[in-house]
């Protein structure tokens, strides 16, 4: 029986042969006194934090209420009292991918997309025409923000001169089939950009990894990339794809995709072609406390390098539905005290990125706002839809209004604000009617 109040982690330790384990010599109460006096902390303070000390089995609960407290009171002297959300909708546009993600199950094999398949794959592809009709009617409705992440489809090039190469290539290791193969051509990235830029609206899309998707079996760098997307209406980047940034995680979760070095590349790029962009961490899975605190300093270093980074996003592993679950490798995503410190080291850790996230997605309406009191103070935004957290057997819901973020924001005493995706602008959110007013199109008219 634990001595204290101890509760368990869900990391699941032995299972895998990880060169980095969560050991340090730092101890919790030296740990804890740099965060709260704000001295910038290792990444062996991190893990102190992380596991409430080495020293013992489990999260002590009395510990880890002071990490909690501690963050809170940073992100209260930095950002103060105000609580973010974005008018926004997500548009994915494909779930074909081969890439394989073992904690994904968002993505239907490719093969099934072909004209000559007759199997059922239950995805979508659209085209370039159908994504500006969907994002020019949620603009109608005053959202301002597109978030716009996707499959790797084997069709998709950067634009006309990256089809050209890939069409005349005759390497078998491109990941390229024409569009005239497929039931449904999702056209170029840059036309699919350029179809979502309409009115104003600002967006959000294109991943380190489609980036990296975006320049296969061609000699440009992520700036020559980013670039282009950017001339045809590209605003800012999803950090999306981090997922665990130590290459012996990404090696177990998702050996398909670009190693840690990739990610930090394509964001540094993005950063110098003038986008801003996000960072996230994928965690709860395979990985340990190590990881994550390797992680928040990789994302520390770079933000020190760029300044592009507007917020940090924590999303916490679903498992039910996803390979990684299936074949016995995790039994559960993380536990709720490992959710929380994450959030709050997070905040302590990342002294130089402003703005920490509280995914309603990931964590659901109660636990979503209890983040906020825990050093988050983003509460995400409307997304209209979602498929992603969904399909690996999330149960959160797909949609937020105003005036449910105004009352949740408000029983917890904090003060509800709409951003821009940049946080430039921002608006104390009054009414009712809760509706957003800063898009082209807003007018406080209620999104539902
Ligand atoms: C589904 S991908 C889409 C974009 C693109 N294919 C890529 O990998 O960058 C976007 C992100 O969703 C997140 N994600 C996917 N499956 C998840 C799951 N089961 N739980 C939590 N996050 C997940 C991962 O962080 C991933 O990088
Ligand atoms: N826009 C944000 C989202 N959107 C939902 C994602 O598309 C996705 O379903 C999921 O989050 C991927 O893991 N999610 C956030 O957590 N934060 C956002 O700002
Ligand atoms: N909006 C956040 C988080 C996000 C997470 C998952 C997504 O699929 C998309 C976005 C970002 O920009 O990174
Ligand atoms: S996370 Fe992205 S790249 Fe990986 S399988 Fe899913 S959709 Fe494909």
């Amino acid at each position: 029986m634990a001595d204290r109040a101890s509760t368990g982690t869900n990391v699941p330790r032995n299972r895998f042969e990880f060169a980095h384990r969560p050991e340090t010599d730092q101890s919790f109460e030296n740990a804890l006194s740099k965060a709260r006096d704000g001295t910038r902390l290792s990444v062996a303070d991190a893990i102190a934090l992380l596991t409430t000390g080495t020293e013992r089995a489990g999260i002590d609960r009395e510990r880890k209420e002071q990490v909690l407290e501690a963050a809170d009171r940073r992100r209260a002297e930095v950002v103060g009292e105000e609580v973010t959300v974005v008018a926004n909708l997500n548009n994915n546009v494909t779930t074909a991918c081969n890439t394989g993600c073992l904690f994904c199950n968002f993505k239907d094999r490719s093969e099934q997309f072909l004209i000559e398949s007759d199997s059922d794959h239950g995805g979508f592809t659209k085209t370039p025409e159908q994504s500006r009709e969907i994002v020019a009617s949620a603009l109608e409705r005053g959202i301002y923000e597109v978030t716009s992440v996707s499959g790797l489809h084997p069709a998709f090039a950067l634009d006309g001169e990256h089809r050209e190469i890939l069409e005349s290539s005759d390497r078998g290791d491109l990941n390229y089939k024409s569009p005239s193969r497929y039931e449904t051509d999702p056209g170029t990235y840059c036309q699919q950009i350029d179809a979502m830029d309409v009115g104003g609206v600002h967006v959000h899309s294109m991943t380190p990894e489609e980036a990296a998707h975006a320049r296969r079996g061609t000699d440009w760098d992520y700036e020559e990339v980013y670039q282009r997307l950017a001339e045809a209406g590209l605003d800012s980047v999803p950090g999306t794809a981090a997922e665990i940034l130590v290459d012996e995680v990404r090696g177990v979760i998702c050996p398909g995709k670009i190693d840690t070095q990739g990610w930090l590349d394509a964001i540094e790029a993005a950063a110098a072609v003038g986008l801003d962009t996000t960072a996230t961490m994928m965690y709860g899975h395979v990985e340990n406390e190590a990881h994550r605190a390797l992680h928040l300093q990789r994302v520390r270093e770079l933000q020190d390098r760029t300044g592009a980074i507007t917020e940090f996003v924590p999303l916490s592993f679903v498992h039910r539905n996803t390979p990684l679950h299936e074949r016995g490798m995790v039994d559960r995503g993380a536990s709720t005290d490992e959710d929380e410190l994450l959030i709050a080291v997070s905040r302590l850790f990342l002294d130089n990125v402003e703005h920490i996230q509280s995914s309603w997605v990931k964590y659901g309406d109660a636990q979503g706002l209890k983040m906020l009191t825990c050093g988050a103070d983003d509460f995400m935004g409307t997304i209209l839809s979602e498929e992603i957290t969904k399909r690996a057997g999330g149960d959160f819901g797909e949609y937020r209004s105003f005036s449910e973020y105004v009352e949740m924001i408000e029983s917890i005493g904090r003060i509800p604000v709409e951003r821009s995706t940049d946080y430039r602008q921002r608006r104390r959110i009054e009414g009712p009617p809760y509706g957003p007013v800063l898009g082209p199109n807003a007018d406080g008219t209620p999104l539902v």
